[in-house]
């Protein structure tokens, strides 16, 4: 039989292993020669048309800009409000649809409210303030100097406590259920276990020595997701029951053990899926009837938990009103207003049977982050062309600062938020730190971080609002921070000061002194004003980019 002719590639390369494994079998008849090209010919079409795909697509993102920001900040700064801000801005509708979902966090923010209020003015905390005069310290209550808490006073007596107790009881019960809505089955496991110091030594992670976090895809840290174990709520130790509340309540625990369990924040990560429970898709006979009043919901449910609040909402009222808790707070000096997830001013709206958060709603409300957090928005740029934003939110609680590092690299712009207005508090996860002190070094390290030195940074001097309010009460810049010394304690030069001093921290100690570099006075749940404050960003951070583009 006569040898079928050599193939081209065959004939040049017999030695070559892959030549000889595609070397077609000796005896092939020509009708299975024919299939066996029709083969490698359709083959090579689908891989050139893969290349091609794989081409255009890398083209694609080479033209396409895209711009990747980091919100960093201390816990409780304010940067998941102003994503929230970017995303009413540039997603408003994904924004709404989920504004229903926001109704549990809601409700558990307004649920711890009254217990830090029971707790507070309950008979046995007097004890606590004489046994144990600085443990459980919450994070807005006024410190006389830096860092050392002042002895809270135990004054006025609250002649209805017992009453109060009594109507608010059902409460307890809620709260857990809230908690257990909120997380999914998994997320205990996923309580993070490492202690890491206040400030990572993120220049570690550029020497490749970065190994603290579990890496996830990316070569990023996997996120991880947090929310106190339901056990904590389930022991004999009760959030409402007066014989059992240890030390005054903070938002995110205090530094008595057993009250910092009890009050360990709600935090969820986004993979927890914890809109699920609370979200319409399953309640509303017909979606349309939503914007017509006419929707058969969870009021109708028995289960739901408005129910449990809006049986309490007359105790909650009378409780809020009540002059002797205001002056029993006022003595123990927990200022409820600062705190973050602060619903007491709306009781009656938020514990009707048919209340439907609003957007400010939604800004106000408080859930801690855990891990980093990816959202992608387009947004266009000065000639209307789509542009990729992807900002990252991070947890900004100490022992969430490790995975920051990871997104320094690829970054190209900062958004980082002071709190101003927390000079006279300390950090809830550790009681001995001032906020402000915090916030500078944190501030500090960053802008003289190398890895970071091409990035521009915008600086949000947030919560002017609180500021303005806490100086207007009479509280002393200058008791908090001497250096301040003599000058007025109004909103405008205190103001200038923080203005200035934040300012000269980047002045000297900046990795890159021309890079793009903005302070904003910010308070991230005034829609109005960080709408026209997010367009600036937009500039800069857009031209920045493009000049970066021109450079490379
Ligand atoms: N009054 C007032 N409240 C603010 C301001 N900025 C943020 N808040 C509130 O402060 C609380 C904490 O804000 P978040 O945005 O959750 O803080 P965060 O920086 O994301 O905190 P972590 O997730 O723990 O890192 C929320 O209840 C916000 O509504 C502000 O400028 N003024
Ligand atoms: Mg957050």
């Amino acid at each position: 039989m006569a040898r079928p002719a050599l193939e081209p590639n065959r004939r040049r390369s017999l030695s070559d292993p892959l030549a000889v494994a595609l070397r077609p079998p000796p005896n092939e008849s020509p009708a299975d020669r024919e299939k066996r090209l029709l083969e490698e010919s359709e083959a090579k079409r689908v891989s050139e048309s893969i290349d091609e795909m794989l081409s255009r697509e890398k083209k694609d993102k080479k033209t396409k800009p895209e711009v990747k920001i980091l919100l960093l900040g201390q816990s409780e700064s304010g940067k998941s409000t102003t994503l929230k801000q970017f995303q009413l801005m540039h997603a408003r509708a994904a924004f709404q649809a989920d504004r229903i979902a926001w109704r549990a966090v809601i409700y558990l923010n307004l649920v711890r409210s009254i217990r830090r209020i029971l707790d507070t003015i309950s008979p046995e905390s007097d004890q606590i303030d004489d046994n144990d005069e600085h443990d459980g310290e919450p994070a807005s209550i006024i410190i006389s100097a830096r860092g050392r808490p002042a002895p809270a006073l135990s004054g006025t007596r609250v002649a209805k406590y017992e009453q109060y107790r009594r109507q608010l009881e059902p409460l307890k019960d809620l709260e857990a259920r809230l908690i257990r809505m909120l997380s999914s089955p998994d997320d205990d496991d996923d309580e993070p276990t490492q202690v890491t110091p206040k400030q990572p030594n993120w220049n570690t992670y550029a020497t490749g020595n970065f190994n603290r976090v579990a890496i996830g895809k990316n070569g990023r840290p996997t996120p991880v997701i947090s929310i106190p174990p339901s056990r904590s709520y389930d022991s004999p130790i009760s959030p409402l029951s007066p014989s059992t509340s240890h030390g005054l309540p903070s938002p995110g625990g205090s530094s008595n053990s057993s009250s910092r369990s009890k009050n360990a924040e709600v935090s969820v990560h986004h993979t927890s899926n914890w809109k699920k429970h609370f979200s319409l898709r399953d309640r509303i006979k017909s979606p349309k009837s939503a914007h017509t009043n006419e929707i058969e919901g969870w009021w109708d449910d028995p289960t739901d938990p408005v129910h449990v609040l809006n049986s309490c909402s007359r105790a909650m009222l009378d409780l809020w009103k009540d002059p002797s808790v205001k002056q029993r707070l006022k003595d123990k000096r927990l200022r409820l207003e600062e705190s973050s997830g602060f619903f007491m001013d709306e009781i009656s709206r938020i514990t009707a049977l048919r209340y439907f958060p609003n957007d400010q709603d939604v800004l106000k409300a408080r859930l801690k982050t855990m891990g980093v957090v990816e959202h992608s928005f387009i947004i266009p740029d000065a000639q209307r062309r789509g542009v990729n934003w992807k900002i990252y939110d991070v947890g900004g609680a100490t022992n969430q600062r490790h995975a920051w590092a990871p997104y320094f690299e690829d970054v190209n712009a900062i958004i980082f938020l002071a709190p101003i207005s927390a000079f006279d508090q300390v950090l809830t996860e550790d009681p001995a730190t001032n906020r402000l002190d915090d916030s500078m070094q944190l501030w500090k390290s960053l802008v003289s971080n190398k890895l970071l030195a091409n990035v521009s940074i915008i600086l949000f001097l947030n919560k002017i609002d609180l500021l303005q309010a806490k100086l207007k009460s009479g509280v002393r810049l200058s008791h908090y921070m001497p250096h301040y010394g003599d000058k007025p304690n109004d909103y405008a030069s205190v103001s200038e000061y923080f203005y200035h001093t934040f300012g000269s921290i980047h002045q000297r100690f900046t990795a890159r002194a021309d890079r793009e570099f903005k302070i904003h006075l910010t308070s991230v749940t005034d829609t109005h004003r960080t709408a026209k404050i997010i367009q600036s960003v937009r500039d800069i951070i857009i031209k920045a980019n493009l000049r970066s583009l021109h450079l490379m």
